[in-house]
């Protein structure tokens, strides 16, 4: 079998129907991907931090988890986003801490 792979226009690859606002979208697109490298690093930055936390908490004879904490840091994230920073919130905690 063979393929054959034609390079997509910047028209085809963002769904603009003229040249200029394909360029504005294809830049605009380069700065979301570098702030969701920066987003992702500054995750895993966070996972770091939180896994220092939580192991001094159970070397100390603590829980892992602690939910009061827990529900500070999914009010912040309410308070700012609203329910869908909720969710967002849950899903950090969780990649931080695992499944509850
Ligand atoms: C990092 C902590 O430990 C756990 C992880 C949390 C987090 O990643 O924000 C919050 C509460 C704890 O369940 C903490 O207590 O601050």
């Amino acid at each position: 079998m063979t393929t054959t792979t034609t390079a997509k226009t910047l028209t085809e690859q963002t769904g603009a129907r003229t040249d200029e606002a394909a360029t504005l979208i294809g830049d605009a697109r380069g700065r979301i991907d570098a702030l969701d490298d920066r987003i992702i690093g500054l995750i895993q930055e966070r996972m770091a931090i939180s896994t220092v936390i939580q192991e001094a908490r159970i070397s100390s004879g603590g829980r892992r988890v602690n939910l009061a904490r827990e529900m500070e840091v999914l009010g912040h994230y309410r308070d700012a986003l609203g329910k869908p920073g909720t969710a967002l919130a849950m899903t950090m905690l969780e990649l931080c801490r695992g499944r509850i």
